[in-house]
């Protein structure tokens, strides 16, 4: 029998206010890593915050794992599956890391039995291990970035949305998560990966979503962007021309992977 997608997104349609960012959307993200990209503005954060059922859909249906989310509560049950890097994450700076990422798992109500070395797990798998003690508030950027990842990851969620992850993560730190996401891929997790960073989605990802004007203008495995590089593009790899020439051309075009 086959799976149901991770997400499936019908006719999403979602805003603020009157103003609608993102309309008529349809979208299936499979296991595996998706990567979004899409200039400033173009309903990345939204979209996220919509799959996080922080903010509910103006119109259109949400399902998660095959399950269509109606209510409050199936929006809450749906949460315990779904880890989700905000690109601004609060924190109590006094609060230990150790606590912060087991308060991120008491939130998603991960079993307190499973919430301690899930904690550590998850702490180990962003090189945080040795800060575990240590304050918030002492971390630098690029180390409370990466508690932010811990605490998305906490208690394996099976979906898990990363909104502009790798700012401020040194290059040695990038390259382990891009080997921590493509490990969490393998083990059969969908993640949704929101960045500018073309290359960190030409090596990570599986699939890359082109959003613009709140539309999925390009779908496909990184390779197939690239292959849309228009000569004169401007960009300094097959991949970032691949994605200056789609955002330049802006053809709608309906997300139906699944
Ligand atoms: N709370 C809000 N109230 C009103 N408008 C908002 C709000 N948040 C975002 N917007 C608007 O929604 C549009 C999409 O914003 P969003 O943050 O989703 O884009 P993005 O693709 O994530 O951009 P970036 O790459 O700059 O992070 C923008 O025009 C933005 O001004």
């Amino acid at each position: 029998m086959l799976q149901a997608p991770a997400v499936r997104l019908t006719s999403l349609t979602q805003g603020y206010g009157d103003r609608r960012i993102i309309e008529d959307l349809d979208l299936c993200l499979q296991p595996g890593v998706t990567g979004l990209l899409g200039p400033n503005g173009a309903g990345k954060t939204t979209l996220l915050r919509t799959l996080a059922t922080i903010a509910p859909p103006q119109d259109g249906t949400l399902e998660f794992f095959g399950t269509v989310v109606r209510s409050e509560r199936d929006a809450r049950r749906a949460r315990r599956r779904i880890g989700y890097l905000p690109q601004d994450f609060g924190y109590y700076p006094a609060f230990s890391v150790t606590e912060f990422v087991r308060y991120c798992a008491w939130l998603r109500e991960v079993p307190d039995k499973e919430a301690g070395p899930a904690t550590e797990k998850a702490l180990a798998a962003v090189g945080l291990a040795d800060r575990a003690p240590d304050r918030m508030k002492s971390l630098s950027g690029g180390m409370l970035r990466r508690a932010g990842i811990a605490a998305a990851i906490v208690g394996s969620p099976a979906l898990i949305l990363l909104d502009e992850p790798t700012v401020g993560l040194d290059p040695a730190q990038r390259l382990d998560f891009r080997d921590l996401i493509r490990s969490l891929a393998r083990e059969g997790t969908a993640v949704l990966l929101s960045t500018h960073l073309v290359e960190d989605v030409g090596a990570a990802c599986d699939t890359v979503l082109v959003l613009k004007d709140g539309q999925v203008v390009h779908s496909g495995p990184p390779q197939q962007l690239a292959r849309q590089a228009a000569p004169a593009a401007p960009g300094d790899s097959p991949l970032e021309r691949g994605y200056m020439t789609v955002l330049g051309t802006h053809r709608p075009a309906r997300e139906t992977a699944c």
